[in-house]
């Protein structure tokens, strides 16, 4: 794997082990602030794949605690859904750089070291979750999703879906041996199949490492942020899973009784009734007065449910942003919701490869090729830069609003209008828990 790309001055790169652990928890410690302790963490699995996870050392004499003035990772998404498909996806994480060396260049450093090694290994696609919004437009991430979080009141008024009532359901301790199984097979399937219509969710990264898996299902007391350990509810019908939330509760007793919320960590149903049945409960558990869903798609079955959903004080935060690492391999491997036949003149500051004019056909739902196109930058039909088709690429963007924006320029009367539409998506992109 590419190592050698240029660090800044002073600096220098380190592919990082299993041994690097406690340097890695505490550099980490030091970008991210937490109450937890390092050495706590420690104790616990590391959701990193090694391969992936990038030390920066300064040059002369190791700092302490190991040493790391900064590091980044990705986590590796096989098979991460784009419109109507999967595509090899690098999700980028962890990026920290201690603050005494912050400001010199080195996360810049490191995201070039990043996209090489994305190239390297074949991924096309890089994305990640943004600690703060203003830090990944200057890389060529664009915004590509946006989630919906809402603070539900205690029996919230939900429409009837026939059906709902002939679920069963379970609440229970989460546990890894007895509900990892049912968890990724109903997350997997809904992803491949919204609400049952075949469609699928652009975004729904799955947790694919064994090292995510083992980190996602641990349940630390240091991180309960004085809630409940994990609970899960299941709903069934004739024996099936067909949907489960987990959630934490938190109670406080106050004089004029008691304030508790349910927190939903995430929350998944194959088809809407499985939906009513979950949410028929999660929106009416005792002492609680409210329930907090932490991600939900803006397109989310709860959203259409709820008889008064603007009572639940909608918030849009953004989701996944997307990196076109490969531009024809990215663009030629999703669909697209209407024919497109367009000339599209990129611009990208830090991939010059994926520069220049490509041409974009693909029949309504079916196959795409990108292919270089001799045209000049000048006649193309639109022309925009890598970040508004980052942006635009799992369908949750639309092409005429950054247009609208200045962000995308139509050269060809007409072209915007068909792109866009090819460009979206019948569902919204979404990934349901936070890499
Ligand atoms: C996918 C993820 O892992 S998200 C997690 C990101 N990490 C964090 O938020 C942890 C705390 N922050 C940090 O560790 C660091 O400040 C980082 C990683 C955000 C930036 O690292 P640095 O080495 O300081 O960045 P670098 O020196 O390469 O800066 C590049 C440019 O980005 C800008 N920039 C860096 N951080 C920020 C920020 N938080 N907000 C706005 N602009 C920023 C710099 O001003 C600089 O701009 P310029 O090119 O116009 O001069």
């Amino acid at each position: 794997m590419i190592l050698d790309a240029p660090a800044p001055a002073g600096y220098r790169f380190r592919q990082l082990t299993a041994d690097d652990r406690r340097a890695v928890t505490h550099l980490d410690s030091w970008a991210f602030p937490s109450p937890a302790d390092p050495d706590e963490i420690e104790k616990g699995p590391s959701p990193l794949t090694w391969d992936r996870v990038v030390g920066v050392e300064p040059d002369g004499e190791a700092a302490p605690d190991g040493g790391l003035a900064a590091l980044h990772a990705s986590y590796p998404f096989s098979r991460f859904p784009v419109p109507g498909g999967t595509l090899p996806t690098a999700g980028l994480t962890w990026v920290g750089v201690h603050p005494q060396h912050r400001r010199r260049g080195i996360a810049t450093a490191m995201i070039d070291l990043h996209l090489a090694r994305c190239r390297e290994r074949g991924e096309p696609l890089s994305a990640l979750f943004a600690a703060e919004y203003p830090i990944y437009g200057r890389f060529g991430y664009g915004k590509a999703a946006d989630d919906v979080r809402l603070t539900v009141p205690r029996g919230a008024a939900l429409r009837d879906v026939p059906g709902a009532a002939e679920h069963t359901v379970r609440i229970e301790h989460a546990d890894r041996g007895r509900h990892a199984a049912l968890v990724d097979t109903v997350h997997r399937v809904a992803g491949e199949s919204v609400g049952g219509t075949g469609i699928n969710r652009p975004g729904w990264a799955t947790r694919e490492s064994a090292e995510l898996q083992a980190s996602w299902w641990r349940d630390s007391t240091t991180f309960r942020g004085g809630q409940e350990s994990r609970r899960i509810v299941v709903v069934e019908r004739d024996g099936e899973p067909r949907g489960y939330a987990l959630l934490r509760r938190k109670l406080d007793w106050v004089p004029t009784g008691t304030d508790g919320t349910v927190n939903v960590l995430e929350a998944v149903a194959l088809d809407a009734a499985a939906s009513r049945a979950l949410w028929g409960v999660l929106l009416d558990l005792d002492l609680m007065t409210e329930t907090k869903p932490f991600i939900l798609a803006p397109d989310d079955p709860l959203l259409a449910l709820l008889r008064n959903p603007r009572a639940a004080g909608q918030r849009r935060v953004d989701n996944v942003w997307i990196r076109l690492v490969d531009l024809p391999t990215a663009l030629a491997g999703r669909r697209y919701a209407a024919g497109i036949d367009a000339t599209l003149a990129v611009t990208d500051a830090r991939l010059p490869d994926n520069a220049g004019v490509w041409h974009l056909r693909a029949a309504p739902f079916g196959a795409a090729t990108c292919e270089r196109a001799d045209t000049a930058p000048s006649e193309a039909d639109l022309a925009l830069d890598v970040r508004e088709l980052g942006a635009a690429y799992l369908g949750g963007t639309s092409l005429a609003g950054l247009a609208a924006a200045g962000l995308v320029d139509e050269r060809v009367p007409g072209a915007l209008a068909a792109a866009s539409t090819a460009f979206g998506w019948p569902v919204a992109p979404v990934c349901s828990w936070v890499f």
